[in-house]
């Protein structure tokens, strides 16, 4: 199977912060990856050494195969678009796609064209005066039409209004299609990621919570839901994740292999969340004294 990432005990250090902490991941090729965490859980290190940005303190990361743009040829096949969408204020929309066609061998003008009519976006204005939603669509048409293997996108829809947003996840969807791109990309914004993810990395603290397929994820978690101390049975193999205790009820959200009568499916959302606040909650996790998990 070919890896879109592979990394093995990837750290990052900053000087003395650890960004990154030994990551191991392994993303097939062709997924759309949701790349989830709190503010400075790692996500743009992450993506910044996926796209060669930056270079590892220990640990080794593979894209495609080979180092982050270890050649000319590597750097062609990954686009990535940063957290500010920079783009060179004093060039216009068209020198934006005049660079790009220089610059790299496979570019794709009349994709880029007809992204560029598409958005709306006027080819003669200068990039500086642009929104930053229009700067953020610019961006993304420069990385696309350069018709790489896998698209790096840093928080790609925190300049767009709700609209645009929609239509940025929809776009995302065709373009996968059209281009047959591999697209990782960064959010805070579930609801979103749930609409275009196939496959999901949760990072906290410079580490990996957990990853996978969503579709392989969510067929082994569970929400169990009853009274507050009702018991209720857990198979051998399950990790708790999350409990959630209102006075009279009490749900749970576990992990386990095999199933559980009784338990109903969670989304990504859920899933997410629960995964994230046992991440920044300090203490134990497991079940508290309103439902237990006695005759587990
Ligand atoms: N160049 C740098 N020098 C020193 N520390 C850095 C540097 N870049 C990032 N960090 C630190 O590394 C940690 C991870 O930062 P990173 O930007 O990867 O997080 P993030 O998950 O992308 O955050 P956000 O959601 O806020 O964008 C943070 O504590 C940040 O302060």
């Amino acid at each position: 199977m070919t890896l879109a990432i592979h990394t093995e005990s990837l750290s990052k250090r900053y000087r003395r912060h650890l960004a990154l902490d030994d990551c191991t991941l392994a993303i097939p090729d062709g997924r759309i990856v949701g790349l989830v965490g709190p503010n400075g859980s790692g996500k743009s290190t992450l993506l910044g050494l996926a796209s060669g940005m930056i270079a590892p303190t220990s640990g080794s990361i593979e894209v495609l195969g080979q180092r982050p743009a270890v050649s000319a040829d590597q750097l062609a096949r990954v686009g990535f678009v940063a957290q500010d969408a920079p783009v060179y204020s004093r060039l216009t929309v068209t020198d934006h796609l005049e660079l790009g066609a220089r610059l790299n061998p496979k570019w794709d003008q009349a994709f880029a064209e007809r992204r560029i009519r598409e958005r709306g976006l006027d080819l003669k204005q200068k990039a500086g005066s642009l929104s930053g939603g229009q700067r953020a669509q610019l961006a993304l048409t420069v990385a696309a039409a350069k018709r790489g293997e896998l698209l790096v996108l840093d928080e790609p829809v925190a300049a767009l209004d709700p609209l645009a947003r929609r239509g940025f996840m929809r776009d995302l969807l065709d373009f996968v299609d059209e281009l047959e791109v591999s697209v990782i990309l960064s959010s805070h914004l579930l609801g979103d990621l749930a609409q275009v993810c196939d496959h999901l990395i949760v990072l906290a603290n410079g580490r990996v919570h957990v990853s996978g397929d969503v579709s392989d994820l969510l067929a082994v978690h569970y929400r169990i839901t009853g009274r507050a101390g009702d018991p209720y049975r857990l198979p051998a193999d399950a990790e708790l994740i999350h409990t959630e205790n209102s006075r009279d009820e009490s749900s749970v959200i576990v992990r386990s292999t095999s199933p559980i009568p009784g338990a109903e499916a969670v989304d990504l959302e859920d899933m997410t969340l629960a995964y994230l606040t046992r991440a920044t909650t300090t203490g134990p996790v497991g079940p508290t004294a309103a439902m237990t998990g006695a005759d587990r």
